[in-house]
């Protein structure tokens, strides 16, 4: 059997303090620590050198490894990724830019580029427009991906999310627009399952630039707790060797952070067995 390494996304725990939801995710055997950058600051600018070290030290000390950032944009103001207003563009790519050092700061090495409310094409605008806005955007923050040692990973979403970048292929569009080897793409079940490909095949369609992956389920609860089956799924990132972050990322919080975390992982352990 394939050994996968498991992460989890912090927002999951909410207003749980640090050291306990560190605690409650080891033991059930997760070692990856995903950080959305609004859990410590809704603008990354104003974690200081000090935070930042001291949040990683407790987080290594209790057995994780930083994953990365994700949600980077959410609750931010005044940042777009495929608007044309050029300024809002140009600090879009600063914040981008900033980003990349707390991403290193706190050892992590990726970051998830979602952020479905700041992406969306904007009203009268083709989404020709849009990509090369995007682009554009992004092509002015690979000199700090390169600098920091960390990569994008850019994630498809689904129509309930918004209308900007919906596929795979559309993602491998950008990525090919931008031309980075710091830039691939991110892999999200939810997402996926909007696809009319299957998951199982889109996995394999698509190894070759899979920096990360997430497991939940369209229902926005953890793996195995909707309608989706695990076990294509997992048989897929095995047979493509897949060697990154298997991360929990939930969107509906209603089951409580105990069954969450706990259910997700025993679901995914069962969906190889
Ligand atoms: O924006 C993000 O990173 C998300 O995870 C949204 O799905």
């Amino acid at each position: 059997m394939a050994e996968f390494r498991y992460g989890i996304c912090n927002e999951t725990f909410q207003d749980w303090p640090l050291d306990k939801s560190l605690e409650l995710a080891r033991q059930l055997g997760y070692t990856g620590w995903e950080v959305a950058p609004f859990m410590l600051a809704n603008d990354a600018r104003a974690i200081s050198a000090q935070q930042r070290s001291d949040y990683r030290r407790q987080v290594e000390a209790a057995g994780f490894e930083v994953i990365g950032l994700h949600w980077l944009l959410a609750k931010t103001e005044g940042f777009y990724l495929t608007t044309d207003n050029a300024e809002v563009r140009k600090a879009t790519t600063d914040y981008f830019c900033e980003l990349a050092s707390l991403c290193k700061d706190l050892g992590g090495k990726v970051m998830v580029l979602g952020s479905p409310q700041q992406r969306n094409v904007p009203e009268g605008a083709s989404m020709e427009q849009a990509y090369e806005f995007a682009a554009d955007v992004l092509r002015g923050v690979v000199p700090a991906l390169e600098a920091n040692d960390v990569r994008i990973a850019l994630e498809p979403l689904g129509h309930e999310e918004g209308n900007f970048m919906n596929t795979q292929a559309q993602g491998r569009q950008l990525r090919e627009m931008i031309g980075s080897e710091h830039i691939g793409l991110h892999l999200d079940v939810k997402a996926m399952s909007d696809e009319t490909e299957d998951i199982a095949g889109l996995i394999r369609q698509n190894a070759d630039l899979m920096l990360h992956f997430h497991a939940n389920d369209p229902n926005r609860q953890g793996p195995g707790m909707g309608a989706i089956d695990f076990a294509p799924i997992f048989e897929a990132l095995a047979d493509v060797d897949y060697q990154g972050w298997v991360s929990v990322e939930v969107f509906d919080y209603s089951p409580g952070v105990e069954t969450l975390v706990s259910e997700s992982m025993k679901n995914m352990l069962a969906a190889q067995s």
